[in-house]
């Protein structure tokens, strides 16, 4: 069962083309480049996956092409991908870390006589906080992260299948117009779940750079709620699901397609 992460990685990949100028959009910067995020998140989506599924088979036995005859429990897809979800979130970690900081530190315009950036590009932030900070310097936020994506992306996957059964014939194969957009749905409703959290954790990934340093996920929560009202852990939601749609509508079409295709 190892096609499901190749499967992971190509659709990942795809889902990303689409969602980069959202992603680019959503805090004001240019983001220049592509290839970074893709190897990134084509790496992520193939342990998401592939993780998944094979969790799915543990708690089942039963293989992606078995599943549509004899599918799974809601309880055993949800705990598949919250499994699938805690493993990518170490992964996703450092990438998403660097991320953040090359597009926070882009203004939307340069102005002249402003002093050079601080990073260069990825490689070389993520080399500046490896020495700055050590190998856990590339772990902040980590945490926030991964209470992010774990029950969400359990969320994710329970979405995904159930709309999917919803406009299928008993045992049969989903139509691609099913997967685009039980997909598309899955992605919004993971993302409106995982928000609030996104906002905490891309604030806990800057601390230490430019903002104020918290003392723990707890204490971002309480004073940025304080200091900004309830609304804070709603920004982002608008452009978060926009984005959500077309990348997981396009990963969960071409990880389908790719998975009928190798039988
Ligand atoms: C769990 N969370 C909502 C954060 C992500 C769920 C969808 C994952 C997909 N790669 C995407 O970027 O949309």
């Amino acid at each position: 069962p190892a096609e499901e992460f190749v499967a992971g990685w190509i659709s990942g990949a795809l889902g990303l083309v689409l969602g980069h100028p959202f992603d680019t959009v959503k805090l004001l910067g240019f983001f220049k480049g592509m290839s970074f995020p893709i190897a990134s998140i084509a790496v992520v989506n193939s342990v998401l996956f592939g993780v998944y599924s094979n969790a799915l088979l543990v708690l089942t036995a039963t293989s992606h092409q078995e599943r549509r005859a004899q599918p799974p429990s809601y309880t055993h897809v949800f705990i598949a991908g919250c499994t699938g979800g805690f493993l990518q979130a170490y992964c996703l970690a450092p990438f998403d870390l660097i991320k953040v900081r090359l597009q926070n530190q882009t203004e939307p315009r340069a102005k002249p006589g402003s002093r050079p950036p601080q990073y260069r590009g990825p490689v070389h932030c993520a080399a500046s906080i490896f020495q700055a900070e050590g190998p856990r310097g590339l772990f902040r936020g980590a945490w926030a992260l991964t209470l992010r994506d774990t029950p969400t992306l359990g969320i994710y996957f329970v979405t995904y299948e159930w709309l999917c059964r919803q406009f299928t014939l008993d045992g049969q194969t989903p139509s691609s117009g099913t997967v685009l957009v039980a997909g598309g749905f899955a992605g919004i409703t993971s993302w409106v779940a995982a928000t609030p959290l996104d906002v905490i954790k891309s604030r806990m990934q800057m601390a230490g750079l430019k903002q104020r340093a918290y003392g723990g996920l707890l204490d971002c929560m309480v004073s940025s709620a304080r200091q900004e009202g309830l609304g804070v852990f709603f920004r982002g939601l608008t452009i978060n699901s926009a984005r959500a749609f077309p990348v997981n509508a396009v990963t969960f079409l071409s990880y389908e397609h790719l998975l009928l295709s190798w039988g």
